[in-house]
């Protein structure tokens, strides 16, 4: 929580401004005249100023500087009855980080806390991303480091953070890596399946009950939010969170404090949280499948994960770990890889991204417990039928691309003729191809290519080839 000092002569607008900074848990002190502010900024690390502009003495916006100046370095948010654009533009030339008019709202002074305070985050951690725990986040390009230097500064403040990216682009992965880097680290990591939810329990498993609140509750419960004291509580698919819920978990997100079912005693819970999903929120707010306050509450901080095709040279690195890991756990030796390996999973598409992937490390170390080099031949056959499409759709635009024009009209063949020589090269590569990859395995061959045996054979016949070459 952040320590803040409220300057104002109006000793009535310090006392209820720091009487709600205080709710929201932070430390304050207050002044009245700009030396007294001076004084105090000078002996104390300040996070926030909040400053009125009328002070006995020097006006604040002329002691912005100093005050900028002293040990906390803090922000500084200018709080003026007498609004005028010449003010807000000196303010925030002197390093102001925002300008109110008063009377301002509550929620407009707290909003621009919570930005100044956010934004001073980030700065902070901004400068020292290097050591941020990767918490087994295996990937080097430039969107993932990216997508790190996020996590290092959600990590450094108490914001709520929304993630979000296709179904397993590692969300849970990056929610635990926030928490492991942040103060809250030795605390639980308390995971919510919000699509799990049971219809019926859904508030007992959130909030917890009292024995006897509802038939069957025969012991009493302490509830998921509850469990997150100190830590972080992981909402996995909040799209999915029961829009009846929504309004009482808002109200929690606020006070952190509530009423487990059956229940007058009120439980506190001081939890940070953070969200994943993989559905359209924004829609979904349109539709009215969920609400926009709670929405809007809980993207404070967002991160989107990019999906596994548009990251390929995370494939390799992401490949070597999982391979090593699942040996070890399976107890069995590890496995060095042919090129041609890395060459069909990078011309896959992945749509179920990193889980995908995994599964399919799985699926290929399964079948190949005695084999020390992984091939391409190795993958399942939809994964090598996609890149041999992918490849000969390759070649076909690179052959479009470098044909030479006719000089002439009498050179253009015939339509018919260009057809015939067309689609002959283009079966010359498509078998080329799919030999390569089945390495002359008929039958993968038949199966990846959906010919039948004859036809297939009659093909290979026309053009030359023969399954038995490819093997060699
Ligand atoms: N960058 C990464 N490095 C290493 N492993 C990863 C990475 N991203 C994801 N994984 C692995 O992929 C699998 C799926 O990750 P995770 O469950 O975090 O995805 P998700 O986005 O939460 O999926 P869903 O939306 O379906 O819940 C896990 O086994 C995880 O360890």
């Amino acid at each position: 929580m952040a320590n803040i000092l409220v300057v104002d002569d109006d000793k009535k607008i310090c006392d209820l401004l720091e009487a709600e900074l205080r709710r929201l848990g932070h430390e304050t002190q207050s002044a009245g005249t700009s030396q007294q502010a001076l004084d105090l900024a000078g002996a104390d690390n300040f996070d926030v100023v909040y400053l009125d502009v009328q002070l006995p003495g020097r006006s604040g916006l002329e002691i912005i500087p100093e005050i900028r100046q002293t040990p906390g370095e803090p922000e500084v948010i200018i709080m003026t009855g007498y609004g005028s654009p010449d003010g807000a533009e000196l303010a925030v030339k002197n390093g102001a980080w925002d300008y109110i008019q008063k009377p301002a709202p509550r929620n407009q002074l707290i909003l621009a806390l919570m930005r100044a305070l956010q934004f001073r985050e980030q700065s902070r951690a901004a400068k020292h991303p290097a050591l941020l725990k990767r918490n087994l986040i295996i990937g080097e390009s430039h969107r993932i480091n990216q997508c790190l230097s996020l996590v290092a500064q959600a990590a450094a403040t108490e914001a709520s953070v929304l993630i979000t990216g296709e179904t397993g682009t590692g969300k849970e992965l990056f929610a635990r890596a926030i928490h492991e880097n942040s103060r809250r680290n030795s605390e639980p990591f308390v995971v919510v399946d919000c699509a799990a939810l049971p219809d019926t329990l859904a508030e007992s498993v959130l909030f917890g009950h009292e024995k006897g609140a509802f038939t069957g509750a025969e012991k009493p419960r302490s509830g998921l939010i509850r469990r997150a004291n100190k830590g972080t509580l992981f909402l996995d698919e909040m799209g999915e969170l029961p829009i009846e819920l929504q309004k009482s978990f808002l109200r929690v997100l606020q006070e952190h404090r509530f009423h487990p079912l059956g229940s007058d005693r009120e439980v506190e819970s001081d939890f940070r949280v953070v969200v994943a999903t993989n559905r359209n929120m924004e829609d979904m707010v349109q539709k009215g499948e969920f609400r926009q306050d709670l929405y809007f509450r809980l993207k404070a901080f967002e991160i989107h994960l990019p999906a596994l095709r548009h990251r390929p040279e995370d494939i390799k690195p992401m490949v070597i770990f999982h391979t090593n890991r699942l040996c070890e756990h399976y107890g069995i030796p590890t496995r060095g890889f042919s090129p041609d390996f890395f060459e069909a999973l990078a011309l896959y598409d992945w749509p179920g991204n990193v889980r995908e992937l995994v599964n399919t490390l799985e699926w290929v170390l399964a079948r190949t417990v005695n084999e020390p080099t992984l091939f391409a031949r190795h993958l399942p056959i939809e994964i090598r039928a996609k890149a041999a499409r992918v490849t000969v759709e390759a070649n076909r635009e690179i052959e479009l691309e470098t044909e030479q024009e006719p000089a002439r009209p009498e050179d253009i063949p015939s339509f018919k003729e260009y057809r015939k020589q067309k689609v002959e090269a283009a079966e010359t590569g498509y078998l080329k191809l799919l030999l390569k990859q089945t390495a002359g395995d008929i039958q993968q061959a038949m199966a990846v290519s959906e010919l039948s045996k004859a036809r297939l054979y009659e093909l290979l016949k026309k053009h030359g080839l023969s399954a038995k070459q490819s093997q060699g």
